[in-house]
């Protein structure tokens, strides 16, 4: 198959070998260049891969649907619930609308002093009085009065925020000028004009209050105190009465000859009809709103564990997706999920006529709604970061909900409302993402109670709407770098992390330049076959599917691997076998870049996994040990998501999916969910998941572990189908299946490669030689044991039980098979009812090269 003018690629004794005009093998890595037309599917393709991600991601929470509808389903049962009860408040309180009042009337001023512990805070000295709720006719009023009429020194008066809004202010002991409640500006107009200016513009909230001075001399003090009723939100005004008299008696001094004060008492501002403005929604707004804004959290995490608790995430690394892919993809999916329940809430909100959603600019709440997105999508990032199960992220994501919901109504509510709150402990505050949003809710219930909020008035002393904002985006995109790092350095169940400052490692910002590694041509103590391997990789040209170079894996103290040494040709099918806990799935998982190796590096196709691992994956087909799928997705459903990651589209993709099932026979079984599956059928899939994309080098870990003969025949067969058009690593338990499938075989013992070789020739080398096994007649084993050592001088009897006696034969060339058999022929009667020689299998290399280890040990 001539790939352009130049570059050929061969195929020779089942080997594929990319060759240049001259016959000389080419590896896919030199000089950077592309070589031919199939190197370009090395190349990850951003498209296809974010393509195949969206499509899997978008399929599977479909799948989901029942689950996810549990979280419309919480929002529109708190929104019902807030519904039902603001409903049969607002029909209680129909009756209850101001009309409108040009002239309202005066009332009865009063104090109310408090210095209890009750109700002053405790960082307030007890000298000071603290003015807020208003009860008329208390001896405290009258005390209050007297103090601060009596008093020669300027008494120390702190006014609740709940008497005087936001605009109250606190004066100590000893202060020159008492208390500054409310801005005071001149107004040149008469009460008359004032009246009608204010009652025609009354909605607009913008006056608070002013005080009427009738008539002011050195006796008399004659004033009025009006005050915005509506802004104050009910509440009276009284104390500004005696501040005013109190302010003004010092002034005049002791020159004073003050003896009345006119006091005309406190009215309204003029306003028009006013209807009871109570909306428990809004009220409620900020609490209810931060359980429904942050109820996606849950279910964001469970999507982002999940396929880390599965090892999905794993596996889509090793078949060439790109990690940038797989997060940008999975954060737009998380930040869907959130919008489109956010965006039903509003909508329902708006239907049913929620002050906090109708009476804000839209644009506002839409940035906000935007803005919290990324922050609780980046806050999820970051939380999986640390968590290993997705039930957990369930739990904690629930927990997390309820917890900041209740501890904001409680505490930070209070902290934040308070005025003698530092600006550092807002800031403080406004770390945590849920005290953050609450800032924001705060600020559109301020909106819809106060005045709307829109892009000019958004970062208002109430509303602070653009702060808030500006700090969800910093925020969200620190989460995000920190997720994305602490991802890789954080330990964890799953994966093998990165040392905590590689960011200042030359090899991360350069690591194209790694410098090749020269495979050290003997290594003390390696047997000769191991030694001849080393040999075979330094002098042979040919570029392999696999060379492993020197490769040391270290976990901890524990070093897994020890320099392995080993080429895998081209068509080949290696077996991989060793004891438990040998090195094998590190192997495959350090060549397959799952792992990074402690030292030395393996090359497929010629490429460096340090250098071009990109390009690798594009070319490597991973079958892990346990079956790694989406539960929820078909078999069909997985083979066109791993195509699509390996650069097939269209109707090559639709023609490689249908060839992949037939060949593992699960092309009746293409639609049905994998949770649906049986053992063998999944281990099937994950088989042709494996060989998806025609990879060149195929790992396959264990593909027949614990399935019944039947269906590891038909594995076996799908396998064979594939030999030959791709270089296969085979790692397995099963003798038989080694023998049936490799072309070459190596034994792996605690991390180091103890012999290596084609079967027949390890069986030949290890091999003790062969046995005869004989059945005889009863009490003829002296006479039989005798002819057969006659016959093999050496022979030794391995076993005997109920007349049935297992030689084993001395290793030599003397031995011939067929005078054996002529031999024991014409003798049988020694006593030999029946008798079979058979050699040595595989299974006693492998337990001869383990024990011998083992006995060394
Ligand atoms: N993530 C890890 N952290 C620490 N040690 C590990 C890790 N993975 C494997 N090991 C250790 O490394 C050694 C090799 O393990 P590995 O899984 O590669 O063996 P194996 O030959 O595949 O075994 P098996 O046949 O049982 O699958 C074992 O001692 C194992 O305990």
């Amino acid at each position: 198959m001539d790939i352009n003018n130049n570059n050929s690629y061969n195929k020779n004794n089942n080997n594929f070998v990319f060759t240049d005009a001259k016959g000389n093998p080419i590896s896919y890595a030199q000089g950077n260049k592309i070589h031919n037309q199939d190197e370009l599917k090395l190349k990850r393709n951003f498209k296809s891969q974010f393509n195949a991600v969206l499509k899997k991601n978008v399929t599977y929470q479909w799948r989901q649907r029942k689950n996810n509808a549990c979280l419309l389903v919480n929002i529109i049962f708190l929104v019902v619930f807030m519904c039902i009860i603001n409903l049969i408040v607002k029909v209680y309180l129909k009756d209850y609308s101001t009309p409108a009042q040009l002239h309202p009337y005066a009332g009865l001023p009063s104090l109310y002093l408090t210095n209890s512990d009750k109700c002053i805070p405790k960082m307030y000295p007890e000298s000071l009085f603290y003015l807020d709720h208003v009860i008329t006719n208390t001896n405290a009023t009258n005390e209050i009065i007297n103090n601060i009429q009596q008093s020669e020194q300027p008494i120390g008066l702190i006014f609740g925020q709940s008497l005087l809004g936001k605009a109250s202010t606190f004066c100590k002991v000893g202060a020159q000028s008492l208390i500054y409640p409310l801005t005071m500006e001149k107004i040149d107009s008469n009460v008359t004009q004032l009246n009608d200016e204010i009652f025609h513009s009354w909605r607009r909230l913008s006056i608070m209050g002013g005080y009427d001075f009738k008539s002011i001399n050195n006796e008399n003090l004659e004033l009025t105190i009006v005050f915005n009723k509506t802004l104050t939100r009910y509440k009276d005004l009284p104390t500004l009465f005696q501040l005013v008299t109190h302010a003004y008696n010092s002034l005049i001094g002791s020159n004073s000859n003050f003896t009345s004060i006119v006091y005309d008492g406190l009215r309204d501002v003029p306003h028009g009809k006013i209807e009871p403005n109570f909306d428990l929604v809004s009220l409620m707004g900020p609490m209810l709103y931060m359980f429904i804004f942050q109820m996606p959290l849950p279910f964001i995490l469970k999507l982002l564990i999940y396929d880390k608790e599965t090892k999905l995430k794993d596996l889509m690394k090793m078949m060439g997706l790109e990690m940038k892919t797989y997060w940008i993809s999975n954060y737009i999916v998380s930040f869907l999920l959130y919008f489109i329940s956010i965006i039903f809430l509003w909508a329902i909100a708006c239907l049913l006529g929620f002050k906090m959603f109708l009476n804000n600019a839209a644009i506002v709440i839409f940035i906000l709604i935007l803005a919290f997105g990324h922050l609780l999508v980046s806050f999820s990032f970051f939380l999986s970061v640390f968590i290993d199960r997705y039930q957990m992220g369930l739990y904690f994501g629930y927990l997390w909900v309820l917890f900041t919901g209740l501890f904001t109504n409680n505490v930070i509510h209070d902290i934040l409302d308070s005025k003698f709150t530092p600006e550092s402990s807002v800031f403080a505050i406004s770390l945590v993402p849920a005290f953050l949003l609450y800032r924001g809710l705060l600020g559109l219930q301020n909106g819809a109670l106060i005045e709307e909020i829109t892009l000019d008035n958004w970062n208002d002393r109430d509303y602070l709407m653009k702060d808030v904002i500006v700090y969800m985006v910093i925020e969200a995109t620190i989460f995000l770098i920190l997720a994305l790092y602490l991802e890789e350095v954080v330990p964890s169940k799953y994966g093998v992390k990165r040392h905590p400052l590689f960011i200042f490692k030359k090899s991360f910002w350069f690591k194209k330049f790694n410098e090749p590694i020269t495979l050290r041509p003997i290594l003390e103590g390696e047997g000769p076959d191991v030694h001849a391997e080393r040999d075979r990789i330094l002098n042979n040209p040919q570029i392999k599917a696999l060379e492993v170079l020197d490769l040391n894996k270290t976990y901890g103290t524990k070093q897994a691997v020890k320099s392995l040494a080993l080429a895998v040709d081209q068509g080949i099918c290696f077996g991989f076998l060793g004891p438990n806990g040998a090195g094998k799935s590190t192997t495959i998982s350090c060549v397959s870049g799952l792992f990074q190796p402690t030292s030395g590096t393996a090359r497929v196709l010629g490429m460096d996994i340090r250098n071009h691992f990109d390009r690798i994956s594009m070319v490597l087909g991973v079958c892990p040990q346990d079956n790694v799928l989406w539960e929820d997705l078909t078999g069909e459903e997985h083979l066109l998501f791993y195509g699509r990651l390996k650069n097939i589209n269209g109707k090559r993709l639709k023609e490689a999916v249908d060839a992949s099932l037939k060949s593992v026979y699960l092309d009746t079984e293409a639609h049905k969910m994998v949770k649906q599956y049986s053992g063998g059928m999944k281990r099937r899939l994950s088989i042709a998941i494996s060989f998806m994309g025609n990879p060149k080098l195929v790992c396959l870990d264990e593909p027949t572990a614990g399935l019944d003969p039947a269906t590891r025949r038909g594995i076996w067969n799908s396998i064979k189908e594939h030999k030959g058009k791709c270089a296969i690593l085979l790692t397995s338990h099963a003798m038989e299946e080694v023998q049936e499938l490799c072309d070459r075989v190596g034994i792996f013992v605690e991390g180091e490669m103890k012999c290596i070789g084609a079967s027949h020739e390890l069986m030949s080398r290890y091999g003790e030689g062969y046995k005869i096994k004989v059945s005889i007649q009863p009490d003829r084993e002296q006479y039989v044991t005798h002819f057969i050592t006659s016959l093999v001088p050496g022979a030794r009897i391995t076993h005997s039980m109920n007349n049935i006696i297992q030689y084993q034969l001395p290793r030599s060339d003397s031995v011939k098979l067929s005078v054996l058999f002529r031999e024991i022929q014409l003798n049988l009667d020694v006593g030999i009812i029946d008798y079979g020689i058979s050699g040595t299998t595989l299974e006693e290399v492998f337990l001869k090269v383990c024990n011998k280890k083992y006995n060394e040990a």
